[in-house]
């Protein structure tokens, strides 16, 4: 579906660089099917190198070029953005932003009939294991949505929720690699205070995550029911969960869930 097509980025930066490794690897498009457009040269230069994709400094181009366009800046420099390419954005093509807290409106008012698909995708797309998910302009019909969808699906799992849960959903899965990695170094970190070398413990800890979460997805149990499994009674397991407990580790990943959401509906409402 997307032979022939040409896939655009304004901006590339981290999720612009694991969208585009994420789906070359999935075998979705060529190298030059890709033309991305960033103010720095050296990061172009660095894209380019890694890649063999196509690069400009002009966004305008990259916007003229795209039947798919993708807008992976910042957004505190989206407004500047959507100036400078909606006199040239034709209707035929489909935008998609993955800005967090930027509204579908907020596009939509200065391109007007334009297709615009709101998208909260996560790094590990770069490794075909992402989570996204995807809101629907007025004008982006189910039709002209699939080509996007099939983007985000070779690279992860997709969601179509409305958009007045786009906040939470950056607050939970788009920022969530951020949270796993944070316990995967502090496992690694007590995995070498407990006597292993840094490599031999950040596999340990790693793996553990990665299976866990695939019990959850192919069991479709509880976590809880699965904790249960691990948890002998007067054993270990108990034991560092009695501690997790006591430290408020489950009431701090909820109130950082929380801030996240709000941070996003904050950097919207800019
Ligand atoms: N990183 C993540 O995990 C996720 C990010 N997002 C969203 O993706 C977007 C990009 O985030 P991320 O990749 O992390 O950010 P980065 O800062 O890594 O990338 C943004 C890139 O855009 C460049 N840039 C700045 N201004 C312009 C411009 N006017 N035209 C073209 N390029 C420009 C930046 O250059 P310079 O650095 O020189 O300014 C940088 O290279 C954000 O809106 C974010 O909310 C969504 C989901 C997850
Ligand atoms: O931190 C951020 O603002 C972006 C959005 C989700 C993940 N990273």
């Amino acid at each position: 579906m997307l032979k022939n097509k040409q896939i655009g980025f304004i901006g590339g930066g981290a999720m612009a660089e694991a969208l585009i490794r994420g789906i070359l690897n999935a075998g979705l498009v060529v190298p030059s099917q890709i033309l991305v457009s960033d103010v720095s040269v050296e990061r172009l230069d660095y894209l380019r190198g890694t890649f063999t994709i196509l690069t400009t400094t002009d966004s305008q181009e990259t916007a003229r070029q795209s039947d798919i366009l993708f807008l992976t800046v910042k957004p505190q420099v989206i407004n500047g953005v959507i100036d400078t390419i909606a006199p040239v954005v034709s209707k035929s093509t489909v935008l998609v932003t993955v800005a967090a807290g930027v509204t579908i409106s907020t596009y939509q008012n200065k391109m007007p009939g334009v297709p615009i698909i709101r998208v909260m995708p996560n790094t590990p797309v770069a490794v075909g294991e992402g989570m996204s998910a995807m809101a629907l302009g007025k004008y982006a019909t189910t039709e002209v949505s699939k080509p996007v969808a099939q983007v985000f699906s070779s690279v992860g799992q997709v969601v179509t929720v409305s958009e007045d849960t786009m906040d939470a959903v950056t607050g939970l899965s788009g920022s969530g690699p951020a949270y796993a990695f944070v316990l995967i170094d502090a496992l690694t970190d007590a995995g070498v205070r407990v006597g292993f070398s840094r490599q031999t413990a950040v596999l340990l800890a790693a793996q553990t995550l990665l299976g866990a979460a695939k019990m959850v997805l192919a069991t479709g149990e509880h976590p809880a029911k699965l904790r249960d499994m691990v948890t002998s009674p007067g054993g270990t397991a108990i034991t560092g969960v009695h501690i997790l407990e006591q430290n408020g580790v489950r009431a701090a990943l909820i109130d950082a869930v929380v801030a996240a959401t709000n941070r996003s509906r904050e950097m919207g409402r800019r």
